[in-house]
């Protein structure tokens, strides 16, 4: 049907020639004020837009909040929709924060609008949510595997609340984010050079060294920078996975804005730490 290349191949090329980063679009209400922005579609897109010059030529992932969008209606989703298009035509990979998750029937809905080539809203990868069961998500691992598109499913997420169900342990003994990992790794086998199914895993959630992290797919690490993680976190929460990682800062990068030069600057920043800290490992 399509002939984009796996995602998980698409990533890691872009990984290795543009290093890891991923800059996060999510135009909050209070950074479009410290921008000098009305908080209407107007600014919305200004925002956008600005985030997309001054990165999407230079990091390998750019990932859109799609509710900061939906925020603004039928109007806010068009502004969503040129922001992929020119995101991608930059050359960066995008990943549409949804985090989708339904009963097999309505996710086959929800990965048609997001991961079908030519959808209006057609992104490289989406996140999804495994929490109605990881087999509820498997049509959109079915037409993510024919597009050529990925997935990042929530794993062991970054917010404190998170644990009361991801560490959880199931009557076999494992627990509810080591299931999820354990499909993920299932999902990827045999792939090269890295499978397109990926995990997120946040950066704030200390020693992981319980879980086993090796999924052979890239693990999305939220909560640098504005959730209180570094990069020199990375290779204590990740290990020997830190190579699979693409750390994800939104805030710590766009409260610089709305200067170019400056959003640059802070993403070259995260970017050089980022390549400093997992270079060790
Ligand atoms: O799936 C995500 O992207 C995600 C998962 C998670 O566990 N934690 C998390 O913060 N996120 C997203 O990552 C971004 C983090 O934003 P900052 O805290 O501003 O860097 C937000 O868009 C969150 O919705």
């Amino acid at each position: 049907m399509s002939p984009l290349e796996p995602f998980g191949a698409r990533l890691r090329r872009a990984m290795d020639e543009r290093g890891p980063l991923c800059v996060g679009i999510d135009p909050h209400a209070s950074l479009l004020a410290e921008w000098g922005l009305d908080d209407d579609v107007a600014g919305l897109e200004r925002f956008s837009r600005t985030v997309v010059e001054a990165v999407a030529d230079r990091v390998a992932v750019l990932k859109p909040q799609s509710a900061f969008f939906e925020r603004f209606g039928s109007r806010g989703l068009a502004v969503l929709e040129k922001s992929v298009q020119e995101a991608r035509a930059a050359g960066a990979l995008v990943v549409m924060d949804a985090k989708r998750g339904d009963i097999g029937s309505t996710m086959a809905a929800y990965a048609e609008a997001f991961l079908r080539p030519g959808a209006p809203l057609f992104s490289d990868a989406l996140t999804v949510s495994p929490y109605l069961g990881y087999g509820s998500l498997s049509p959109a691992v079915a037409l993510a595997r024919e597009s050529g598109a990925g997935l990042f499913v929530l794993a062991l997420t970054s917010n404190p609340e998170g644990g009361e169900v991801q560490h959880a342990v199931r009557a076999d003994g494992r627990t509810v984010g080591a299931t999820v990992l354990a499909h993920l790794a299932a999902e990827n086998a045999g792939e090269e050079p890295l499978g397109s199914f990926g995990a997120v895993v946040g950066a704030t959630l200390g020693d992981l060294s319980s879980y086993d992290l090796a999924v052979n797919g890239p693990l999305l690490a939220p909560g640098i920078g504005a959730q209180g993680a570094t990069p020199a976190d990375l290779p204590r929460v990740f290990g020997a996975a830190v190579r699979n990682v693409v750390p994800n800062v939104s805030r710590g990068v766009l409260r610089h804005g709305p200067d170019v030069r400056a959003l640059r600057g802070a993403a070259e920043r995260f970017a050089e730490e980022i390549r400093a800290a997992v270079a060790g490992v």
